[in-house]
């Protein structure tokens, strides 16, 4: 077993990526693309649904059910939650009793305290904080754990605002790390200031605040993605906002019983990107997309630099979020370079990051990539990997600390490329292995699933050849 660099995150055996590239587009694309629910908005109907205000039923409909959303049901089943249901509708309720979890031997803590939930949230760090976040909220004792990866992940983030306000939270393991155990309420109203961009922390602070009914205001960097504040403004929280601070009244109504999720854009961007690098003839939309702008990042830093992608359809949902068609055409003729050097379009993008830089590693001028440090924070250290990744291509890629250069214009070549078991990079690599002629295998590319469960067959319909192999 061989072990990736920054986090000691073992490779796993999970199957490769095999894409067959070509130059140019195989007939026609399919004209519509539907992708999965997005991963940020299901992980919030779910947290929704523990809040002191939720009605007994909530149903969600077309929620996201990659790794990462599927981390959360077994934790909420360990709260007392059941959660029955597929992508059409999961329906959360109140269960006779909850389902215990097996807790993760921990190298140096271990000492799990009796008689106290053990939650698990596997890799994913918004299940983690943002459950954090609602426990601390809702007064409910729980130790919060989660994979060997995610256990490297900061989680200082979000208990020390959370521990400003006056919640009780204690780190199990390593200081600011995963497991904590979260045994104290937050009640003192106040401000508190986050030093990170992440929509993860605010939103921790944000549902432990609505939950305890806690005026508060949060001070932050950059206006990150916005679920959360869509959210609960759409159940009757009434929140001011301005730059860089965001006050909460201490009120609400009632959480909904339904909510419907909108398709993910960070996950429409990969059959957009396929589209782009072939540079074919007609027209592919993918509909239902969430339209909100604080994700519309990769679409709005290519439409600048000239490529053809617009946004039809569009109409508000139910809970705050704007809903509707992405439509591309033509390819990245014209298109020079791509440069991002505002921390708010970085963080509408945050997730595209490896694919975007595979983009540019196809056109002809220098392209940057800034304000992204919160990169070495993700599953790996993603300015690192997404360096490793184009370059395994034979492309050029200069990390900073705070960002990527991308030398464009070289030749690129099919071979053995990493996926690093990240999902993000492993799918910008075989979407970019679609449009270089040759065999590319993607090493460990079955991680699409985190967050991407139909990635194959998407692709497939926009005409690449790709199929999941076992390791050889
Ligand atoms: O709030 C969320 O659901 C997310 C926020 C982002 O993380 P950070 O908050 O760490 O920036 C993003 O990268 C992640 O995929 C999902
Ligand atoms: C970084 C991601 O998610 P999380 O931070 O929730 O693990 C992601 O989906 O790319």
């Amino acid at each position: 077993m061989s072990v990736n660099s920054r986090f000691g995150r073992p490779v796993t055996d999970s199957a490769d990526l095999v894409v067959h590239g070509r130059d140019a587009m195989p007939g026609a694309a399919a004209r519509e693309v539907v992708v999965p629910g997005d991963k940020s908005v299901s992980h919030r109907a779910l947290l929704a649904a523990l809040l002191p205000t939720a009605p007994p039923v909530v149903t969600i409909a077309g929620a996201n059910l990659g790794g990462a959303v599927r981390a959360l049901l077994p934790a909420m089943r360990a709260l007392g939650w059941s959660v029955e249901g597929d992508r059409t509708a999961l329906v959360v309720r109140r269960a006779d009793r909850p389902v215990a979890q097996t807790p993760r031997p921990h190298p140096t803590g271990g000492r799990w305290p009796d008689g106290v939930p053990y939650v698990q949230t596997e890799g994913s760090s918004a299940a983690a904080r943002l459950l954090i976040g609602v426990l601390a909220g809702t007064g409910v004792d729980a130790v919060v754990d989660g994979d060997d990866v995610l256990r490297h992940r900061p989680m200082d983030w979000v208990v020390e605002p959370l521990v400003a306000l006056g919640a009780v939270i204690d780190h199990l393991g390593e200081p600011g790390r995963l497991p904590v155990r979260v045994r104290g309420k937050v009640w003192r109203s106040g401000s508190v200031e986050l030093l990170v961009g992440s929509a993860q922390a605010r939103s921790a602070v944000l549902l432990a605040a609505v939950a305890a009914r806690l005026p508060v205001v949060i001070k932050h960097p950059v206006r990150s993605r916005d679920h959360t504040e869509r959210m609960v403004a759409a159940f009757g929280a009434r929140l001011t906002e301005s730059a860089h601070e965001l006050r909460y009244d201490g009120g609400g109504d009632e959480v909904p019983g339904f909510f419907d999720v909108p398709a993910d854009p960070s996950l429409a961007a990969y059959p957009v990107a396929a589209r782009l690098l072939w540079s074919c003839e007609g027209e592919t939309t993918v509909p239902g997309v969430c339209l909100n702008p604080t994700r519309l990042g990769f679409f709005e830093v290519l439409r600048e630099a000239g490529a053809d992608i617009r946004y039809t359809d569009e109409r508000t949902g139910a809970t705050g979020e704007r809903v509707g068609s992405i439509v591309v055409r033509g390819g990245l003729n014209g298109v020079e370079s791509v440069r991002v050097v505002d921390a708010a379009v970085l963080h509408s993008l945050i997730d595209e990051v490896p694919l975007l830089a595979a983009v540019a590693a196809r056109l002809p001028g220098r392209s940057w990539i800034g304000c992204a440090e919160e990169l070495r924070f993700k599953e790996t250290d993603r300015l690192d990997t997404t360096a490793r990744m184009v370059t395994a291509f034979g492309g050029r890629v200069e990390p900073a600390a705070d960002g990527l250069t991308v030398v464009g214009g070289l030749p690129l070549r099919a071979g053995t490329v990493p996926g690093f078991e990240d999902h993000r990079v492993a799918m910008a690599a075989a979407t970019l292995a679609m449009a270089v002629p040759g065999t590319t295998r993607v090493t460990g590319g079955a991680c699409h699933r985190t967050s991407f469960p139909g990635f194959v067959e998407v692709q497939r319909h926009v005409g690449a050849s790709v199929t999941e192999e076992a390791r050889c």
